[in-house]
């Protein structure tokens, strides 16, 4: 190149960015295509607000995506708010549901799901924010590499935020920069096995794994999450049954996972999350076991992790709350999960522990996939696919199975919104409340409906959802994320606006 191309060259170059840049940006959707709102700034009001100081009559002023100030009285005092106001009357406004457990299935499955069309049903939910799970998306997201293909495969098609969890599988465990690399490219934190997931990418971790994954989550302050279930060589439970008239009984499978399996993980845990407490060697980072179905010796044990000061967290998941072993009818294998859906006692006993602040918080394990695979015709419960597709429904299942138990909005808030946050480390979300993100769902507590093939579902494979068939109450009116309307009554906004949200 002569001299006066060397000169022109770097000027070239820096037109064509700038170019690249302009056509980046504009070519984003507008703004009035993320929100059925073509407002700003606007007020929403309604006489059951749920804030962390309580359930209080008023408004909540929205300002370029977060909430500028929570009004109380404007009903009775006739209080001028002046600009757009939303008034929703008696209809619920609450935090947007943070579920910190779904599978989307992206890259890879998604005729198992998908970041649109899971989105989709995250904000006819009333969930303003979900953290994917690494598995049975592929590949896995075990690496800077692969979170760069989720990130990838979420743009432009995420209706809510999504943060995304780090898988801690053993090729990556005792490398610890790999981990470093992982985090420092943004999960959110990480999650393991204690058995085999069912992905063949994603293999179980031993607690050796799980030590080292603790030590090196402690700088970043982030949690590990794991799958608690521990296959006793003592116990010579059948894996493979042949006989398919066994294989069709729900108690065949119920007997493959008992609730020993979940105890002998969490004990084996409990030997790694001491170094989680203060002045420990893990101080710093924290220990969540996800999706708990034993109330009994397992809860027990994570009581008294706590009461020694580890930093542990649990959540349950709807499923465990709604049904029980004894109403599952042989052959229905939408209701194969693990760890196993138990018996009514267990089921009830869930409830008090959740009521009480045992049980942390709650998530969907939304962990969906063609209904071929779940074997309807055969009603195989041994060969099926585990995993129960709920999205969408969580917020009225929860409700309507909750009543019963006198559960409060604000508890709905709190294992739905606050404790998410924070196991997530969203600062800015999970309540309402002044300078956070306005992620608002606003729902109808005593509006009912029938869950059959006439309600719009918005999953991909809305038949193998266990609640089918199912009556609820709880209806979703309005879903609301960083200001933006983007679900109303059955409508969504035309472009997908979430966001991925990674730690820094
Ligand atoms: N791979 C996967 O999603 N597994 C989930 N399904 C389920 O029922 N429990 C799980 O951990
Ligand atoms: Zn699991
Ligand atoms: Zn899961």
């Amino acid at each position: 190149m002569d001299i006066l191309g060397w000169r022109v060259f770097p000027l070239v170059s820096l037109l064509i960015s700038f170019l690249l840049f302009y056509i980046k940006t504009f070519s984003k959707p507008s703004n009035s295509l993320c929100s059925l709102l073509p407002h700003d700034r606007y007020w929403i009001a309604s006489r059951q607000i749920v804030t962390p100081q309580g359930v209080i009559s008023g408004a909540v002023e929205v300002k370029g995506g977060s909430i500028a100030s929570v009004v109380e009285g404007i009903y009775q005092h006739g209080q001028i708010i002046k600009g757009h106001v939303v008034d929703y009357g008696n209809a619920v406004i609450m935090p947007g549901l943070i579920d910190v457990h779904a599978h989307l299935d992206d890259p890879g499955r998604t005729e198992w799901e998908g970041f649109s069309s899971g989105t989709k049903a995250a904000a006819a939910g009333g969930i303003t924010t979900l953290i994917d799970m690494p598995l049975n998306s592929e590949p896995s997201t075990v690496s800077v590499e692969t979170l760069k293909l989720k990130v990838e495969a979420a743009e432009e098609k995420i209706y809510v935020d999504v943060g995304f969890w780090g898988g801690l599988v053993p090729e990556n465990a005792l490398n610890v920069s790999a981990l470093d690399s992982l985090l420092k490219a943004g999960v959110l934190g990480l999650k393991s096995f204690m058995c085999p997931s069912g992905i063949n990418d994603f293999p179980m971790t031993n607690s050796s794994h799980i030590k080292e994954g603790l030590h090196v989550l402690a700088k970043y302050k982030r949690p590990l999450l794991v799958h608690a279930e521990m296959q006793l060589d003592s116990e010579g439970y059948p894996k493979e049954n042949d006989d398919i008239n066994s294989a069709r009984l729900y108690s065949t499978y119920l007997n493959t996972r008992p609730p020993s399996m979940e105890e002998a993980a969490i004990r084996e845990l409990l030997e790694v999350t001491k170094h989680t407490r203060t002045s420990g060697s893990a101080e710093g980072s924290h220990l969540h076991i996800v999706h708990l179905s034993d109330s009994r010796a397992s809860l027990n044990l994570v009581k008294e992790a706590k009461s020694r000061g580890d930093s542990i967290t649990v959540e349950t998941c709807p499923h465990y709350l709604a049904f029980s072993a004894e109403e599952i009818q042989d052959g229905d294998t939408r209701f194969k999960c693990s760890p196993p859906i138990r018996d009514a006692a267990n089921r009830e006993n869930l409830w008090h522990a959740l009521t009480e602040g045992h049980i942390d918080m709650l998530s969907s394990d939304h962990s969906p996939t063609i209904p071929e695979l779940k074997l309807f015709g055969e009603g195989n419960f041994l060969k099926a696919w585990g995993g129960i597709s709920s999205l969408q429904y969580v917020l009225p299942v929860t409700w309507s199975y909750g009543k019963q138990y006198g559960i409060t909005l604000n508890q709905l808030a709190s294992w739905w919104s606050e404790r998410p946050a924070k196991l997530a480390g969203q600062e800015l979300k999970g309540a309402i409340v002044s300078g956070n993100h306005a992620d608002i769902v606003v729902w109808e507590p005593n509006a009912e409906f029938e869950l059959d093939e006439n309600h719009t579902a918005y999953h991909k494979n809305p038949s193998i959802s266990a609640y089918m068939g199912t009556r609820l109450s709880g209806k979703v009116l309005a879903t609301f994320v960083r200001g933006n309307l983007v679900y109303k009554e059955g409508e969504h906004a035309p472009a997908a606006c979430g966001v991925p949200i990674l730690a820094k």
